[in-house]
């Protein structure tokens, strides 16, 4: 928890001068109050005597003797302004610069989580909900808001506090100040205890909120098959159980949370209580220390509660700190090694050599060599789960082989940065993926210096630019969150036009015309076959007339390619691919 808490102040250190701002505007506030009591007593004398004398009498200081009744009468008013005025001027700048501190801190963090999210590999992303993700944005970082915003400061306040009325409680009366000294870590140990309760119901009531916010984005994303199988019940149960659960662990915490101020304050009143009667029975202070080391003692524990209460805060945050640190920590499996040096142009060829590959205990690639030469079009086919989209995130540093090599041209990729080896690749997947934003600028997300001719020219050979002109803004049409404004086809075609806008030496179509009605793929056919030729690229298809006129075919099963050449010599070879081609042929036949 300490560790998760000093991990967090981290992100604050680069804001210190606006803490010490704040630190200041705290100061000027404590002397413009210091300064209203101290002014008290003599306005109190003025008005009493009726000013008669100005100020009069013994003043703590003494000009203050001297001045006359005229002066006091419109110096004191104004003296009470001015003194108003600093400490508006102190709350406004403590409120200001604790507010900038805590955004200014977060922010950074945000940031952080940001930049950890968008580098992690897709296999990390999904293994985590995405709802979840969010909540760490949201109600997590909001914890480590609140921290910055409210215990930062109150600890060293009330520290100062706690030091300052402690010396003046020794001075009067060592003793006493002693035994009230002992209560104090006598609180930390029952207050320690119900921390821990309380910080472990926060604990959970964080990891709760992650399943509500997980389930709702999931729910909100797949509502239309839960209500088209009557699932809302089910959702409701599973919602309702979190819901429960998050419910009792906050409830466990605020009852852990109360228990400190509650100790706190039986001990302050047992402390009280001793220190009368000791007095009382010993007669050993005198009347007037008696009652400024009471007064200190009163005054001590009301810091000390305020910890306690600000404590809460810094809890939460190191609850959430540990959710965001899980995060942060997590490392891409494709890291660069130091002095790794950006892939220069490929030459002669990709190629994978003996790749074995696991997630986690599952196989996915087992001992495959694939090569893909320069100017070549490879396909993957074979049967689902034999590991060809596995491949593709290899080729593209989302995994590192366990074992085995990834060489361009002969050599070993680890010796480049990942991200100047993904460069080499556009990838069209399986969901055509569009984000809000214009058609125009989805394009551009490939290459954002292309002309508006370029991106046209791209749309074009993608069989995207007859259907783009046609919607209502043409190239500015905003296509809607995840492009839902177009249907499965243009979505696809676009992200074809964007892999060609692209100019990535390598296209990875990753069952690019899995989503399209039989005209559009006969379409995005045309086109591919136009782009295709003399470009290297790997294609994956389950519909294996696709990809007959492919320079090699490669059938990858089971981790392996167990059969690869041109489709006529596959058929002749009559092997795994001929009956595959025949059951395909047969099932269009029957079909038809
Ligand atoms: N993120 C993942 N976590 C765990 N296992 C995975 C993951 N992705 C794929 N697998 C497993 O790895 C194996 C290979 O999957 P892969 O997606 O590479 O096959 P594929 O040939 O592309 O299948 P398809 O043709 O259905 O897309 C499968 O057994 C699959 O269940």
């Amino acid at each position: 928890m300490f560790q998760v808490l000093r991990r967090l102040l981290g992100y604050a250190r680069p804001h210190v001068g606006v803490l010490v701002a704040a630190f200041l505007c705290m100061a000027l506030l404590g002397l413009g109050t210091g300064a209203y009591a101290y002014l008290m007593g003599p306005a109190l004398r003025f008005l009493l005597s009726g000013g008669e004398n100005g100020f009069g009498g013994a003043q703590p200081v003494p000009w203050l003797s001297s001045v006359s009744r005229e002066t006091a009468l419109w110096g004191f008013p104004v003296v009470m302004l001015i003194v108003g005025a600093i400490k508006g001027v102190g709350y406004l700048g403590q409120f200001y610069f604790m507010g900038l501190f805590a955004q200014k801190t977060v922010a950074d963090l945000r940031r952080a989580l940001f930049i950890r999210l968008t580098s992690l590999s897709p296999a990390q992303l999904g293994r985590e909900r995405t709802g979840d993700l969010l909540s760490r944005f949201t109600s997590d970082v909001q914890a480590v808001e609140a921290a910055a915003m409210y215990t930062v400061g109150s600890y060293l306040r009330d520290s100062l506090q706690i030091v300052v009325l402690a010396g003046v409680a020794l001075s009067l009366s060592p003793l006493l100040g002693g035994l009230m000294l002992c209560v104090l870590p006598l609180a930390a140990l029952p207050a320690s205890r119900l921390t821990r309760k309380a910080l472990k119901g926060t604990r959970e009531g964080q990891v709760q909120l992650g399943h509500i916010a997980g389930q709702l984005q999931e729910g909100l994303g797949g509502m239309r098959t839960i209500q088209a199988f009557n699932g809302q019940a089910a959702e409701l149960e599973r919602f309702s159980s979190h819901a429960r659960e998050h419910e009792e662990a906050l409830v466990r915490a605020a009852w852990a949370r109360g228990g400190v101020p509650g100790v706190m304050e039986v001990l302050a009143a047992a402390a009280l209580a001793g220190a009368l009667a000791y007095a009382a029975a010993t007669h050993a202070m005198e009347p007037e220390s008696l009652l400024s080391f009471l007064t200190a003692v009163v005054l001590v524990y009301q810091p000390v509660k305020d910890l306690g209460r600000v404590t809460q805060f810094a809890m939460q945050a190191g609850a959430a700190g540990e959710r965001l640190f899980s995060l942060l920590d997590q490392r891409h499996p494709v890291e660069d090694a130091p002095g790794a040096a950006s892939a220069p142009a490929l030459e002669r060829e990709l190629r994978l050599e003996d790749v074995v590959f696991s997630y986690g205990e599952r196989r996915a690639l087992d001992g495959l060599t694939l090569s893909l030469p320069v100017g070549q079009v490879v396909a993957l086919v074979g049967p689902s789960g034999g590991g060809k989209s596995t491949l593709t995130q290899l080729l593209l540093r989302f995994e590192r082989p366990g074992s085995g090599r990834f060489l361009l041209d002969g050599v070993d990729a680890d010796r480049y940065t990942a991200a100047s080896v993904r460069a080499k690749f556009a990838l069209v997947t399986q969901e055509p993926l569009l984000f809000s934003g214009s058609v125009l600028e989805n394009l551009r997300m490939a290459r954002p210096d292309a002309s508006r001719e370029d991106v046209e020219a791209a749309a074009r050979v993608a069989h995207a630019d007859g259907f783009i002109r046609a919607l209502p803004e043409g190239y500015d049409t905003r296509v809607g969150e995840r492009g839902a404004k177009l249907s499965g086809g243009q979505r696809q075609r676009l992200c074809i036009a964007r892999a060609v806008l692209s100019r990535a030496p390598v296209l990875v179509l990753d069952e690019a015309t899995s989503s399209l009605d039989p005209e559009s793929e006969r379409e995005v056919q045309a086109a591919l076959a136009q782009v295709l030729p003399g470009r290297t690229a790997v294609v994956i298809a389950h519909r294996l007339s696709t990809v007959v006129d492919a320079d090699r075919i490669c059938v990858v099963e089971a981790g392996k390619i167990v059969e690869q050449g041109r489709h006529e010599e596959l058929l002749a070879r009559g092997g795994r691919y001929s009956a595959l081609w025949s059951l395909q042929s047969g099932a269009e036949r029957g079909a038809a």
